[in-house]
């Protein structure tokens, strides 16, 4: 006989199991998960192989505990466990909590499974129509989500018996399940331990029921009160029932426990002692394990198409709106024009040049509607200041009344115009400053339309326009445009940030249900943490690089925003983001119990990127702290980096560009890190 053991075992207890012909023999076991809660005090089981081992005890007194212990998804404090099986396909477990998906039919499910159990496609088939009809369980092709729980739990009874495992052990098989049904299932088992010498572990809440097993062992406040058989239990106890006869136990341990003074100490754990796991560790990556987890995602996209096209429409969702907004500079601004000169309108008698003849006041008001302002005319200016005053318009241009000749006696008398005629031939601007992007494109328009009015006058007067140029030349822009556009400038932080999101919500979503659901079972049946992470990886980078791709379509293409950049360095950018995207993503779903609170945390996180990654305002103007570790804020280097590449076209030389993919590829590994210990510590993946 051949034992694994979870310590490094004393020859004796190799040398009792063999004697004893156990399948499982624990000695001397401990576990608790807080002082309260002490599951095991010095617990000892023997489970000879070929029979039926009926596990009775209240509820929470650590029977699926103790179950998980044997299956290497819990380890103990102290003592020892010795398993007969070897390997995780000799064990068939069914969890108390099924562990199956629910998207998913009963044919795939078997699939899914017997895979992970190294079957080939005909051996699951054959064993899927012995299974069915035994089990009385719907057709192979009913979705799990749609069964009744007794269904499904005998669903999960077929899983576990799908290998045929020498080893079974079930927590809780016959609950919810009719009668007659319990009864087919207890024969079967009857008929697994007399003719195929299997053994089994069962715990059960239906006492009488377990009178079929051929061995009891009665549990309560963590060890064993009895381990004989049914018939042995009730001579003994001189009573026909076995409830009667854990009562009687129950009652004799709570008296002995009031009697005991002290309680006998728990033993000190020493937390660097090292357990061997029970069964043989698998392969870190087998390629028909990491399939089944990939058929198993793309089965769960097929039964979620309307999710999945929300995934995707999302993207172009984003870059339509983003589009909608951002992509011109506000137009139609309403203001408010009080022109004393408007009601004489007329022509001054020395007026020299070739001006149209109308009220000069006019041609700008003209300019200021070609140029897409509202004009709104006040005959007084109190009136005006009520308009901007209520909010209908965002400022006030006030014209003198003899604004056109002041004008005119300004550019012909220049540098000897009176100070009077030069306050007249100016126009007073009063504006609504309370939103700073109106009002700086505002000042900005007024200033080139008036700089453009004196140029068409200048030249109507026969005189060089360049006299009112501004003694500074803008030329053509090295980057960007000379008029830039908002939405050129966000798009960059945009498709990071969003990249990055969508990334972090798909694993947090897709990781927390499988924690949630199925992850033990599939662990139990040796599914190794890095197949998860695969498989789950090449659905992700299918998902988010087509959200990428069409967002980045639409923007770039569609629209036509400007792109001057390498388009490899882009896609391998995006490509580090979804990986950091999916680290993050991971280390949410580790830190966090739920998944509504892990999404919050993500969706909280990329909020304040979008604050402090330069989307929506540059990095420069932050305070100075904020600013002096923008660097170590995950994604924005990258947002920069990919500015630099996408309007500049630098090239990963540059430490700007580097910068991004240096980040996000440390900032992956922090991530991986802290998902790692933090699993680790809450023995996640133990
Ligand atoms: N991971 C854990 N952390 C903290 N406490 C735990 C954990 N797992 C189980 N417990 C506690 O340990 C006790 C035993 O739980 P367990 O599920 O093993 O009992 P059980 O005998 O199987 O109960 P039931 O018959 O109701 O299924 C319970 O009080 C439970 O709350």
């Amino acid at each position: 006989m051949e034992l694994q053991e979870n310590a490094q075992p004393p020859g004796s207890m190799v040398t009792e199991a063999v004697a004893q012909n156990a399948a499982v023999l624990i000695r001397k076991a401990y576990k608790r998960f807080d002082d309260s809660t002490v599951i095991l005090r010095g617990f000892n089981m023997t489970v000879p192989k070929g029979t039926i081992y009926g596990l009775l005890g209240p509820s929470g007194c650590g029977k699926t505990t103790l179950l998980r212990a044997l299956v290497d998804r819990t380890v103990l404090d102290a003592g020892m466990i010795a398993v007969a099986a070897k390997r995780k396909d000799n064990v068939g477990y069914m969890p108390q909590e099924l562990g199956l998906y629910n998207d998913m039919n009963i044919s795939e499910t078997f699939h899914f499974f017997g895979r992970l159990y190294n079957m080939n496609y005909s051996k699951i088939k054959e064993q899927e129509k012995k299974l069915i009809p035994l089990l009385d369980l719907p057709s192979g092709d009913s979705i799990i989500g749609t069964l009744s729980g007794g269904q499904q739990r005998r669903t999960s009874f077929a899983v576990a018996l799908l290998h045929d495992p020498e080893l079974l052990i079930l927590d809780e098989p016959t609950v919810g399940v009719d009668p007659l049904l319990s009864q087919t299932i207890w024969n079967h088992l009857i008929q697994l331990t007399t003719l195929h010498k299997k053994t089994i572990i069962i715990t059960t809440h239906y006492i009488e029921e377990a009178r079929q097993a051929n061995i009891i062992g009665m549990m309560r406040s963590g060890v064993l009160l009895a381990e004989e058989s049914p018939t042995e239990l009730m001579r003994k106890h001189n009573s026909s029932h076995l409830e009667h006869v854990f009562l009687v136990l129950s009652e004799r341990q709570q008296k002995q426990l009031d009697l005991q003074e002290v309680q006998e100490p728990y033993p000190v754990i020493d937390e660097n002692q090292k357990r061997l796991p029970l069964l043989e560790t698998e392969k870190v990556f087998n390629s028909q394990r990491f399939l089944a987890q990939l058929i198993k995602y793309l089965i769960w996209n097929k039964r979620n198409i309307p999710f999945l096209m929300l995934l995707l429409a999302l993207p172009a969702a984003l870059s339509f709106i983003c589009h909608a907004v951002t992509t011109v500079n506000p137009t139609g601004l309403p203001i408010a024009i009080v022109s004393d000169e408007q009601s004489s309108c007329q022509l001054p008698k020395d007026y020299n040049c070739t001006h149209s003849g109308r009220p000069l006041s006019c041609t700008y008001i003209d300019l200021l509607r070609d140029k897409t302002f509202k004009i709104h005319r006040h005959q007084t200016f109190d009136s005006a200041k009520q308009s901007l005053l209520r909010g209908k318009t965002w400022g006030i241009l006030h014209f003198a009344g003899n604004y056109t000749a002041s004008v005119i006696q300004r550019i012909e008398e220049g540098q000897a115009t009176p100070d009077g005629v030069v306050d007249a031939s100016t126009v007073d601007v009063w504006l609504d400053m309370s939103n700073q992007w109106i009002s700086n494109l505002l000042k900005r328009d007024l200033i080139f339309l008036t700089l453009e009015f004196f140029q068409n006058l200048l030249s109507e007067c026969g005189y060089s326009p360049q006299v009112a140029y501004i003694p500074v030349r803008f030329e053509e822009a090295i980057y960007g445009d000379n008029i830039p556009v908002f939405g050129h400038y966000t798009s960059a932080g945009i498709i990071c940030t969003f990249t990055f999101y969508l990334a972090v919500l798909f694993t947090v979503g897709s990781i927390m249900t499988e924690i949630s659901v199925g992850l033990d079972r599939s662990l139990v049946a040796g599914m190794t943490v890095l197949e998860v992470v695969a498989a789950h990886g090449v659905i992700m980078f299918m998902l988010v690089g087509t959200q990428s791709f069409i967002t980045m379509f639409l923007t770039y293409y569609v629209f036509g925003y400007p792109f001057h950049g390498s388009v490899t360095l882009i896609i391998i950018l995006l490509f580090l983001i979804e990986v950091m995207g999916m680290a993050y993503g991971f280390m949410l779903s580790v830190v966090f119990d739920k998944e509504a609170i892990a999404t919050y945390a993500g969706i909280g996180t990329v909020v304040m990127m979008f604050m402090t990654c330069g989307v929506v305002w540059p990095i420069e103007g932050m305070s100075t702290v904020l600013r002096s570790i923008a660097w170590a804020i995950p994604v924005q280097p990258t947002v920069e980096s990919f500015r630099s590449i996408l309007d500049r076209n630098w090239d990963i030389t540059h430490p700007n560009v580097f910068a991004g993919y240096i980040s996000s590829t440390i900032w992956t590994i922090i991530f991986c890190a802290i998902a790692y210990s933090v699993a680790k510590q809450k023995k996640i993946c133990v």
